[in-house]
C-alpha cells in the first residue's frame, strides 16, 4: 500500500447476517482529487463509507485511510477526516453559531482558533447574517451549506460526502459542486456517494456499485470509452411498440424512451449495428450517438432498463 493513495482496501466486506452488504471491495482512491461511489439504494455506498470512517468493523478486509490501518487507527485518524451524511449532521435546536462553535470544540480548538476559523467558515459559506437562525429553520440549501462547514471545521485531508445533495435543488447542487472544488483545490480528497448520474460526471474517478460489489471504475470518461455496447437513437413514430419488440432481442442491452426519441443500447459483438437495427425499425430514422453515463451504468448493472 503506498501514500499516494487516499484510502486503499483489498476485500473489504461487512456482513449483516447472511447478507452481504459490501462484497471484497478493492478500492485505490488518490490523493487530492474526487472520487465517487455511483450506484442504487441499498448497493452498499453507505456502509462502506462507515467502514472507511472507522464507524463499522468490517467483517474481512484489509483498510488503508491515509496511511493507517483500520480497525485500530479511529482515534489517530479522527481529527484527519471530516463526514457528511444524506442526513445533515446538524443539530436542529441549536443555532448555526451553536452549532459550529460544538463541532469545534469536539475537534479540541482553543476558543480563539475556533472563534477566527467559524468566522471564516460563516463567510466563506454565505451564512454571515444567520449566526442566531435555528439550524432545524433553514432551507435545503442553507443548512447543507451549514453541514459542509461543520465537516471541515478542523480542516480535514479527507472528506467523506454521503449523498451530500439529495435534499436540495439542481442550482444549489451545482453550487455545492463548485465548493467542492474548491475543497480539493487545496489538496482535501473527498469520497462522495450518490445515485446522481449527473452528480458522478463530475467526479474525477468513480465507482459503480452494485448489491455490494464494484462493477467497473475508473474516470466518468474512460468509463464511457469502455463501455461494452453502442448507442443508436430512434425517432419515428409508434415508439411504444418498437421498444417492446426490440427489447426481447438478444443482441439489444436496453431500451429506453427519452422524450420522442428511443435510445437503445446494442452490444459490441454485433459488428454494424446501424445496419443490424435498420432492418427492424421499419423506416423510422437512426443515428448513432455518444454514450452518457447513464448508459455505463445500465451496461455495467445489466439493468434491462426499460423507462
Ligand atoms: N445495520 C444493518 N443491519 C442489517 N442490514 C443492514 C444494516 N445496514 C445496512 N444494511 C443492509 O446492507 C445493504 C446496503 O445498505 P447501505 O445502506 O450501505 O446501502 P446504500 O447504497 O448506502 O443505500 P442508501 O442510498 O439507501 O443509503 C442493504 O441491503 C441494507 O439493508
Amino acid at each position: 500500500m503506498t501514500a499516494e493513495f487516499a484510502i486503499e482496501t483489498h476485500g473489504m466486506t461487512r456482513m449483516f447476517g447472511d447478507v452481504a452488504a459490501v462484497d471484497h471491495l478493492d478500492l485505490a482512491i488518490p490523493q487530492g482529487s474526487i472520487y465517487g461511489f455511483l450506484g442504487p439504494n441499498g448497493c452498499g455506498k453507505s456502509t462502506s463509507i462507515r467502514m472507511l470512517t472507522g464507524l463499522l468493523r468490517p467483517t474481512s478486509g484489509d483498510i488503508r485511510v491515509l496511511g493507517e490501518s483500520l480497525p485500530g487507527a479511529e482515534e489517530k485518524l479522527r481529527r484527519r477526516i471530516g463526514y457528511m451524511t444524506q442526513k445533515f449532521s446538524l443539530y436542529e435546536n441549536l443555532t448555526v453559531q451553536e452549532n459550529l462553535e460544538f463541532v469545534a470544540q469536539i475537534y479540541g480548538l482553543r476558543r480563539k482558533e475556533a472563534r477566527q476559523r467559524i468566522d471564516e467558515l460563516l463567510s466563506l459559506y454565505d451564512l454571515l447574517g444567520r449566526e442566531k437562525q435555528m439550524a432545524g429553520s433553514m432551507s435545503g440549501g442553507e443548512r447543507q451549506r451549514l453541514a459542509l462547514a461543520a465537516a471541515t471545521v478542523h480542516r480535514p485531508e479527507l472528506l467523506f460526502l454521503d449523498e451530500p445533495t439529495s435534499a436540495v435543488d439542481p442550482q444549489n447542487r451545482r453550487e455545492f459542486w463548485e465548493r467542492l472544488f474548491d475543497l480539493c483545490a487545496v489538496g482535501t480528497t473527498i469520497l462522495v456517494s450518490t445515485h446522481y448520474m449527473d452528480e458522478a460526471e463530475r467526479c474525477h474517478h468513480l465507482a459503480i456499485l452494485e448489491r455490494g460489489t464494484k462493477r467497473a471504475d475508473g474516470s466518468p470518461q474512460a468509463l464511457m470509452d469502455a463501455m461494452g455496447a453502442r448507442v443508436i437513437e430512434v425517432t419515428g413514430n409508434d415508439l411504444r411498440t418498437l421498444k417492446q419488440q426490440l427489447i426481447s432481442e438478444s443482441a439489444v442491452m436496453s431500451v429506453a424512451q427519452i422524450g420522442s426519441r428511443l435510445r437503445i443500447l446494442i452490444r459490441s459483438d454485433v459488428i454494424n449495428p446501424q445496419e443490424w437495427l435498420e432492418s427492424r425499425v421499419s423506416g423510422r430514422s437512426l443515428a448513432e450517438v455518444r454514450p452518457s453515463l447513464e448508459d455505463v451504468f445500465v451496461t455495467c448493472t445489466g439493468d434491462r432498463h426499460v423507462a
